[in-house]
């Protein structure tokens, strides 16, 4: 997709396909998400390539797919003088609802995103929560087959953010809508999608299943509880000690101990943790062992042992990194 006089190349050689759940479409501003989605409306025809949505062409057949996708766009487009419940009846009479159901549908997935007190208010005196709900709530109302959330969560805080994502998530998995939900916060998605498509300059970067990308490091996270040693250290610190002496290399992160991997092989030689597979597992079973044994030899108490996964903002940097 190039725009204007063919200067700018939104996209190029993206070759990519979305199945169902959630799909997270995410990369920097300006990486070309927005552009994506809008290709796959029909609202933009990509200056060569071609796409199909549900089965129907993005060349020939926009109509049928904007019928059967609810599309929930990035930037404010509600209009400011209207009652959220009459905007959602609205957009629900132009996908082809019959004006009782319309109305029975817009105060249900009103209600659904969290605006059933509020439905009646001007949207223009709404928050930006608000507003995205209701931008939310018009892309479900015809009982979309799939939708496509351009940055649903811009502009929230994140108490917002979170019940936003909820949501999205909701949608994907408790009502099994596919959904296509872009955002420019890397990490963003990691908690909610099923997959994830991550552009660059409009290039396809990755396109993988999330547990995929993030996956298990091998790296421990241990937090104690308890009492203060003789010589005044900090549970925390005992524990380190206790695991120093043991031959993990661990230090303190936050309120937590960050544990390397280990090796399977020997009580004392541990070092470095083999990649993957049974052994990582059998790695990872000796080390809950040493943890557990530590912390009942110094009398505290395990609050918590994680493993540590990997972050998407962590594989998208390390493939950008010049
Ligand atoms: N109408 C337009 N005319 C010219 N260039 C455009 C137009 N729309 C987008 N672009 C350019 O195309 C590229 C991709 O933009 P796009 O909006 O698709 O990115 P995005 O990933 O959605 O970013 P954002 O999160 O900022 O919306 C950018 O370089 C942008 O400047």
């Amino acid at each position: 997709m190039r725009y204007g006089a063919g200067q700018v190349a939104a996209l190029s050689d993206l070759s990519v396909e979305i199945g169902d759940g959630v799909t997270g479409l995410v990369g920097a501003n300006g990486a070309g998400k927005s552009t994506l989605i809008k290709i796959l409306l029909g609202l933009l025809t990509p200056t060569s390539g071609g796409a199909q949505v549900l089965g129907h062409d993005i060349r020939t057949q926009g109509m049928q797919i904007r019928e059967a996708v609810g599309y929930m766009p990035e930037h404010d487009c509600l209009p400011p003088d209207m009652r959220a419940i009459d905007f959602v009846v609205h957009m629900g009479r132009v996908s082809g609802l019959p004006a009782a159901a319309a109305r029975e549908r817009a105060a249900d997935v009103l209600r659904h995103v969290g605006l059933a007190e509020e439905r009646y208010r001007l949207m223009g005196g709404y928050s930006t929560g608000m507003k995205q709900r209701a931008k939310l709530a018009q892309a479900l109302v015809h009982d979309p087959r799939l939708v496509m959330l351009d940055e649903p969560t811009n502009g929230l805080d994140p108490a917002a953010r979170d019940d936003m994502l909820s949501l999205v998530r909701r949608i994907g998995h408790d009502f099994g809508i596919p959904v296509l939900v872009t955002s420019h916060l890397l990490g963003e998605l990691e908690r909610i999608s099923d997959h994830v498509v991550v552009l660059d300059g409009g290039h396809l970067l990755r396109s993988q299943a999330t547990q995929a990308f993030l996956g298990d490091t091998g790296v421990v996270l241990v937090e104690v509880l308890g009492d203060h040693g003789a010589d005044g250290a900090d549970p925390q610190t005992r524990m380190g000690q206790g695991l120093a002496a043991r031959g993990l290399s661990c230090r303190p992160r936050g309120g937590l101990i960050e544990i390397d991997p280990v090796r399977v092989q020997g009580a004392d030689a541990l070092d470095e943790a083999p990649a993957g597979g049974m052994e990582a597992l059998a790695a990872r079973d000796r080390l809950r062992d040493i943890v557990r044994d530590t912390a009942a030899d110094l009398g505290l108490g395990l609050v918590r042992v994680q493993p540590e996964t990997g972050r998407l903002e962590d594989v998208f940097r390390e493939e950008v990194a010049p």
